[in-house]
């Protein structure tokens, strides 16, 4: 999943793609280099990120929504509303990807159920103004996995398959780099409960954590060589998808941990 943050603060790539144009072109590239999907988001996620107006995240979104959909490109829409998500999918993306796993919009369950849209649900807790505040587990691990599946449950009530579900572990939101580190050694539990698990942890701080001391936290594309063996390990758990800014690479690990062919542990 190649990331296009049609905004102009994410942390990762603020301001670069906030045009239709330039984000569109981001979009083809990232395809090009063998993307399976396009995540496009109008609303910057990280932490003590303010809310957007709904009108200019639509405003964002649909237009490079519908320009990579006329292109063949399958689209995500990375949204916590439901409004945004239904306008989406009207546009043609195929999956929303929820940072709040539902938890946002209560509208979002029956907006996912009424569409054949598939639908990630992230783990967090709280939202982007307090998130660190709830970033406090006994059990990581078994706590996440609790709560997404809480997050399943709710989306079943919805009316949503269960063949369209995905989850995701939420690194970066509501976790210190300790969890982090600790979801990803134990990815396969995740990929135990039984639904298609994408990870993201491309670029996102804790993996500063994983350069030379003193190394400068910046530019976020330093960090890419340790999100590369954060696939790798995606991968070998058997995950789903990563989601990923620099594509090609993480494109090639997969072929290469595919190549591997069934691994012990991986379902
Ligand atoms: N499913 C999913 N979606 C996400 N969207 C945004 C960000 C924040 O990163 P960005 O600002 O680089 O997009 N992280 C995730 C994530 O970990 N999982």
């Amino acid at each position: 999943m190649g990331v296009v943050n049609v905004t102009p603060d994410s942390f990762s790539d603020g301001g670069r793609y906030a045009t239709t144009a330039a984000a569109v072109e981001h979009g083809r590239r990232l395809w090009a280099a063998g993307a399976d999907c396009v995540d496009v988001g109008g609303e910057s996620t990280r932490p003590g990120a303010g809310r957007v107006d709904p009108e200019r995240e639509l405003a964002r979104v649909l237009p490079v929504v519908a320009a990579l959909v006329a292109d063949g490109v399958a689209v995500s829409v990375d949204t916590t509303r439901a409004r945004v998500a239904a306008r989406a999918v009207e546009a043609g993306a195929v999956l929303v990807n929820d940072v709040s796993g539902g938890r946002a919009d209560p509208d979002m369950g029956a907006v996912v159920a009424g569409t054949g849209a598939a639908w990630v649900l992230t783990h967090a807790r709280g939202d982007s103004r307090d998130m660190y505040a709830a970033a406090a587990y006994d059990d990581v691990v078994g706590e996440v996995a609790a709560e997404l599946l809480a997050r399943v449950d709710d989306a079943l009530a919805a009316g949503v398959d269960a063949a369209r579900l995905v989850v995701d572990p939420g690194l970066g939101f509501a976790k210190l780099p300790a969890h982090n580190w600790t979801l990803l050694a134990h990815l396969d539990r995740l990929v135990g409960l039984g639904f298609p698990v994408l990870v993201g942890a491309s670029r996102k701080r804790f993996l500063v954590g994983a350069l030379p001391p003193g190394s400068d936290e910046h530019p976020p594309e330093r960090r890419d060589a340790a999100t590369l063996a954060t696939t790798v390990l995606a991968a070998r758990a058997g995950a789903w998808g990563v989601r990923v800014h620099d594509v090609g690479p993480s494109a090639d690990a997969v072929r290469v941990v595919a190549a591997l062919g069934p691994q012990a542990g991986a379902p």
